[in-house]
């Protein structure tokens, strides 16, 4: 007969009293998707289907990011909102030797990343969680229909991190091939606004950008905080290094402010009504007012990643207190 341990007492097992609580992580039943969570309620929801972080909740209890009501969260294709990761080429480049067959924002949103653990900080004061996330040329996961448009041998790693006040991003693309690669890297984040209506983006005056929606032509921002009210599909190079920040402003109230480093542009893209009617998985259908998609990237030209190299890249997304 096996005889059971008896089980400890449970004065045993419970925390000492000034050991101060630490974040959670937990997954999903079908492990599809991890989720870390503060004690003070902050958490943020990763699927494991293109890294896409699907929802980011602050302390308050609000969602900050937009997700699509008909988002395809089974894996089928990429995630309508959150945040994708678009590698290794923005949009599509047709002319481009390397990358000129590979679908649009690339294969990364849409292959199943591994989950590859955790860390917390060490400081109780300035408590944080770091989910770090895979992606290799050898991985099971890869986009079987993509990857093999660009043969190159690489390594990706994508860490989220959230604390009480921010969510950071990063990315570090590792050339494990015996040839250089070129490759576009960009962080598509869907913020959640209020209404697009009283929305104002700082941070972008005077740069120069690429309108999409008037035939790529090259212009520069005015010194005016930028509105939408219409589509908008812009790509910027802001001046400086990326630590002044681009803002999402809402009723004259800072609501977003995102940093970036190593990456040296910003599109800014909301699809409006007749672009997102036209979008199947875009719903509900007035939802381009409650969202705007500030995306850091490094998208103006191309990375040239040689081997053994490495190319690095982070945004991170404050919440004004
Ligand atoms: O529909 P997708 O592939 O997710 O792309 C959405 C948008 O993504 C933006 O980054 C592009 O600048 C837009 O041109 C594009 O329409």
């Amino acid at each position: 007969m096996v005889h059971k341990p008896k089980p400890a007492p449970l004065t045993a097992l419970a925390a000492p009293r000034n050991q101060a609580a630490q974040p959670s992580v937990t997954f999903s039943a079908d492990n599809a998707r991890v989720t870390a969570e503060l004690p003070t309620g902050e958490a943020v929801e990763v699927l494991l289907h293109g890294a896409t972080v699907l929802r980011w909740r602050d302390g308050a209890g609000r969602e900050r990011l937009w997700l699509s009501e008909a988002a395809a969260v089974d894996g089928s294709r990429a995630v309508r909102g959150g945040v994708p990761v678009v590698f290794p080429v923005f949009g599509t480049a047709p002319d481009h030797p390397q990358a000129g067959r590979l679908p649009q924002h690339g294969f990364a949103r849409t292959s199943r990343w591994e989950f590859l653990g955790k860390s917390t900080s060490e400081s109780a004061a300035d408590l944080s969680v770091k989910l770090d996330f895979g992606l290799s040329s050898a991985a099971e996961g890869l986009d079987p229909t993509a990857a093999p448009l660009w043969p190159f041998r690489f390594n990706l790693i994508y860490s989220v991190t959230l604390s009480r006040e921010s969510l950071t991003t990063s990315i570090v693309v590792t050339n494990d091939d015996d040839k250089a690669f070129d490759c576009q890297v960009l962080m598509h984040t869907y913020l959640r606004v209020g209404d697009i209506a009283a929305v104002e983006i700082t941070g972008l005056d005077g740069a120069s950008y690429v309108d999409k929606v008037d035939g790529a032509k090259t212009k520069t921002e005015s010194s005016a905080p930028l509105t939408i009210t219409g589509e908008t599909d812009r790509v910027y190079t802001p001046a400086g290094d990326g630590s002044s920040p681009v803002s999402v402003v809402e009723n004259g109230k800072t609501t977003f402010s995102v940093t970036r480093e190593n990456l040296g542009n910003v599109v800014v893209w909301n699809p409006w009504a007749e672009k997102a009617a036209g979008m199947a998985d875009f719903a509900p259908r007035d939802g381009f007012k409650n969202m705007v998609c500030i995306e850091p990237g490094a998208v103006g030209g191309w990375q040239s990643v040689e081997p053994g190299d490495a190319f690095e890249g982070a945004q991170t997304i404050t919440l004004p207190q």
